[in-house]
């Protein structure tokens, strides 16, 4: 900063020292947003560069508008700093702050207004002594007073001064109102936070698990209770619904906590890669096995396997699980060892198993090893009030991923909760994503939504057999018709040998690797996974779109 002039200099360059003193203020209150910093800098800048002393900014009690406090001054005791407090009209603070005008005291000692509130008269000089305040002004009101003391005897006209402190003022003004917006903006955003929080807590989302619905409410209790012990679940419901959520959750709230979940889907992996998949393999057990490797049952060491389509477990390997449920052991693909493991299992289905069962495909051994406790999830169309519930939380969700900041149009919850949802959550997700990706005004409307479930509606058609008189028309894709995924048959197991399929349903779509998916009978998870498995996701092919 440059050299600051004394009170005792003689005040011929004084646009100068008024110069800098603006200049110095302006930076100060640029460089920072604390007014606790940087006010009483600039208060201290007037008294060392102008000779205005004791500068104090005095503004309304925040729990009551008429009385007026110091809240930053310079050259002030921190009791004079809290004696200074004014009724609203009450000595010349109060009156400037009442008729927004400013006011020059010529002599403190002559003034019968001026009220030696603050400052005692033997603390200052022994000369005439004058005050001078100015209101700060916001939007045509006065908000607060600027004040402060200077000797009569310097050569430096009033005038001179209440245009410096004007626009002293005017920047302190700024100041504060951007503190105030800040403040407001904080506590805003605190607040949102603080409902948001609670209102997560409510829906049950301290386990990413949202919805009210009693049916949801049941399961999550039942899992929540389930979690504390080492039994076997098996997680029944339809395609959507939420079964790998749950399973997540319950190993969260499980003893198992810190270990790993590790997740394999049976029906997207090809049947020959499984085995090796689940159970790992020797080095050398097969071409391509050049090191040994565990697989994701070693992986889960201590924490928890999700076994999701149990259902399409091919006989072979439902031996083997049920040797590995038996035993505790694992023998890798290759090799004769036998690892102990420690892991809990959960499976999921969306299929009746007792009719694979009944139809032999199941082993019954097994289904009772894995069926220890069932836990069926609620259907999304039996889940009522939920359908909006989470409609709103996409929306959040995807507006935030897109940077969009739509809202949702009139008609636009009723006809979400009008509509079936046979792929469920995963379903009601991809939705809102793609109204969120594709909507034009500002809210997301009763047409839009209308649109993208007519296309919903046709991948559905789309996928349906062909009935036998169109036996010779090019053969539709293997996928669920309507409503066999709403009794809950969505998925079909693909085998290794249709990447030729894989490839031409997602030429079919557009690239659309949802759509796709749908089309093939799988759930989009399965056909990242099966993608990767095939090698056929690499990275220039990472911007199909979804
Ligand atoms: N209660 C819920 N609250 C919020 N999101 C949910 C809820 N349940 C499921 N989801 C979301 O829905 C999608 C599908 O969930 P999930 O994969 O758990 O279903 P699933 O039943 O395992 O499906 P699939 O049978 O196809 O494997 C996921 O994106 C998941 O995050």
């Amino acid at each position: 900063m440059a050299e600051l002039m004394t009170t005792e200099q003689t005040d011929h360059d004084a646009p100068n020292q008024e110069a800098l003193l603006l200049s110095e203020a302006a930076s100060l209150l640029s460089r920072s947003l604390d007014p606790d910093t940087n006010i009483p800098a600039v208060l201290r800048l007037l008294s060392q560069l102008v000779g205005l002393n004791r500068g104090r900014v005095v503004l309304p009690d925040d729990s009551d508008d008429c009385c007026l406090r110091i809240r930053y001054a310079y050259g002030l005791r921190p009791e004079e700093r809290a004696r200074g407090t004014y009724r609203l009209g009450e000595g010349i603070t109060g009156r400037v702050m009442q008729s927004a005008g400013p006011c020059i005291v010529q002599d403190v000692d002559s003034d019968a207004d001026y009220l030696f509130r603050a400052v005692d008269r033997p603390t200052l000089p022994d000369e005439t002594v004058c005050f001078i305040a100015v209101p700060i002004m916001l939007d045509g009101t006065a908000m607060g007073v600027l004040g402060c003391h200077r000797l009569r005897n310097r050569p430096r006209p009033f005038e001179a001064d209440i245009h410096l402190l004007r626009i002293l003022a005017a920047m302190i003004g700024q100041t504060l109102r951007i503190q105030a917006l800040i403040r407001q903006h904080t506590a805003w955003l605190e607040d949102r936070n603080q409902s948001l929080r609670s209102a997560l807590q409510r829906h049950g989302g301290q386990h990413g698990v949202l919805g009210e619905s009693p049916m949801l409410r049941e399961a999550l209790d039942e899992a929540i209770q389930i979690a504390g012990s080492d039994a076997t679940v098996m997680l029944l419901g339809e395609s959507g619904t939420g079964k790998e959520k749950f399973a997540r959750l319950i190993h969260t709230h499980s003893g198992r906590h810190e270990k790993p979940f590790i997740c394999i889907n049976c029906a997207a992996i090809p049947a020959q890669l499984l085995e090796a998949e689940l159970f790992g393999h020797e080095r050398g057990a097969f071409t391509g096995a050049v090191r040994g490797r565990a697989g994701k049952v070693e992986m889960a060491q201590g924490g928890t396997l999700f076994l999701d389509e149990i259902g399409d477990l091919g006989l072979e390997l439902q031996a083997k699980l049920l040797r590995l449920l038996q035993e505790r052991t694992v023998q890798r693909v290759g090799g004769d060892r036998d690892i102990p493991v420690d892991i809990r299992v959960i499976t999921a289905t969306h299929q009746d198993l007792q009719v694979a069962v009944n139809e032999g495909r199941f082993r019954l051994d097994l289904f009772y090893r894995l069926n220890v406790i069932p836990l069926r999830l609620p259907a999304l169309r039996e889940r009522t009030g939920d359908v909006v519930l989470l409609a709103r939380h996409f929306l959040d969700r995807f507006n935030h991923q897109h940077t969009r900041n739509l809202n949702i149009g009139a008609g636009v919850l009723n006809r979400l909760q009008s509509y079936p949802w046979p792929g469920n959550i995963r379903q009601l997700e991809n939705v809102l994503e793609r109204a969120v990706l594709t909507a034009r005004g500002h809210a997301i409307s009763a047409e839009e939504i209308e649109h993208i479930l007519h296309e919903e509606s046709l991948i559905a058609e789309r996928g349906k057999p062909a009935p036998p008189d169109e036996a010779l028309s090019p053969a539709p894709l293997p996928g669920p018709t309507a409503s066999a995924a709403m009794a809950g048959r969505p998925y079909q197991r693909v085998s290794e040998t249709d990447v030729d399929r894989v490839m031409a349903a997602l030429r079919q779509c557009r690239g659309n690797k949802t759509e796709a998916a749908r089309l093939l009978g799988m759930s989009p998870r399965q056909l990242y996974y099966r993608l990767d498995k095939l090698g056929l996701r690499t990275p220039n092919q990472g911007n199909w779109s979804d």
